[in-house]
């Protein structure tokens, strides 16, 4: 799983640290790169920000999907709490474009490649990333009812076939899924997150917390105990500088052939996580460990 198996132009390609790459746009050899050709596209609607032109290059053929998705985020992401408001003038810049980036990352070329989003939120970015690449299999997890409701409702109105979705936290699901990629963005600090998630990677599969500019003194903070924990390559890439406005920082970490499940244990959430979690869940629901597929596909 290197960058040479099909990395994009976008992507800087280094596990040194903080490396940043530029790029003018995507390959025309990339089915979901490719340019978007029909009629002038409509003026969006009130409240949510026109497309950036690097949209374009981030999500190809599929930028009409991503069009509707900001105006979903708009409107409902926002009129639900899952967004803030003042984040409505920049869901592309922050938030969908920075996310939809990360798709550089995973190569192209293996069909139903599996990706588990911890923390998914407001989708973001695992909701992003299944609309920019038809060809993964996106799961996401997140322990919020509320939240996993909305993410149904959206995933049924993009008609997205490529999402599975988990009302659970990432470490009930260790023993149930498993994948050679798993993302994360604003969920946890770099060592906490490997906690939760490392277990849930295939062998040599990677972490890809997407973090802010600090990603390079978290990852030296912490090195030495990604490592006690099986991660055996860690650095901070820089995705789309000079296409997006705002570029987005990988902090990726790699673990080897297999982790020590041992050094990973459980624990239990804060009682105001619990509290939290009682007050979302449905009446008569479960508020961990369910997953749901629309559109015809796997529920549990
Ligand atoms: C600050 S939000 C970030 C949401 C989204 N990733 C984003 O960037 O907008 C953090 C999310 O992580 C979820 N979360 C917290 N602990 C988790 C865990 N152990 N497993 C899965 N999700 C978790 C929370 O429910 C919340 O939705």
């Amino acid at each position: 799983m290197t960058d040479s198996d099909g990395g994009s132009p976008l992507h800087g390609g280094t596990t040194e640290p903080l490396s940043s790459a530029t790029g003018s746009g995507g390959s025309a050899d990339d089915p979901v790169l490719a340019e978007p050709t029909g009629p002038e596209r409509p003026e969006p609607a009130p409240g949510v920000p026109a497309t950036p032109t690097a949209a374009a290059a981030v999500f190809g053929t599929r930028l009409s999907l991503a069009e509707e998705f900001v105006t979903i985020l708009a409107d409902t992401g926002i009129s639900h709490g899952l967004i803030g408001p003042r984040e409505a003038p920049r869901l592309w810049d922050r938030h969908v474009l920075n996310c939809g980036l990360v798709h550089h990352v995973i190569p192209v070329g293996t069909p139903g490649q599996r990706v588990i989003d911890i923390g998914s939120g407001a989708g973001l970015p695992g909701l992003v990333l299944a609309i920019a690449r038809p060809d993964l299999e996106v799961h996401l997890v997140e322990p919020l009812a509320r939240r996993t409701g909305w993410l149904s409702g959206v995933t049924a109105r993009l008609e997205l076939e490529n999402v599975v979705i988990h009302t659970a936290r990432a470490e009930s699901m260790w023993d149930r899924i498993s994948a050679p990629w798993v993302t994360a963005r604003a969920v946890s600090g770099i060592l906490q997150l490997a906690h939760w998630t490392l277990p849930l990677l295939e062998p040599r599969g990677s972490l890809l917390a997407l973090k802010g500019s600090r990603a390079g003194e978290e990852l030296r903070e912490h090195r030495a105990a990604l490592t006690r924990l099986g991660v055996v390559d860690a650095g901070v890439e820089v995705i789309g500088a000079g296409l997006a406005p705002e570029p987005t920082i990988v902090l990726r970490v790699t673990i080897g052939d297999s982790i020590d499940r041992r050094r990973f244990r459980i624990q239990t959430p804060s009682s105001a996580g619990s509290a939290r979690r009682r007050a979302d869940r449905p009446k008569g629901g479960r508020g961990t460990g369910s997953a749901s597929r629309t559109r015809g596909r796997r529920t549990t």
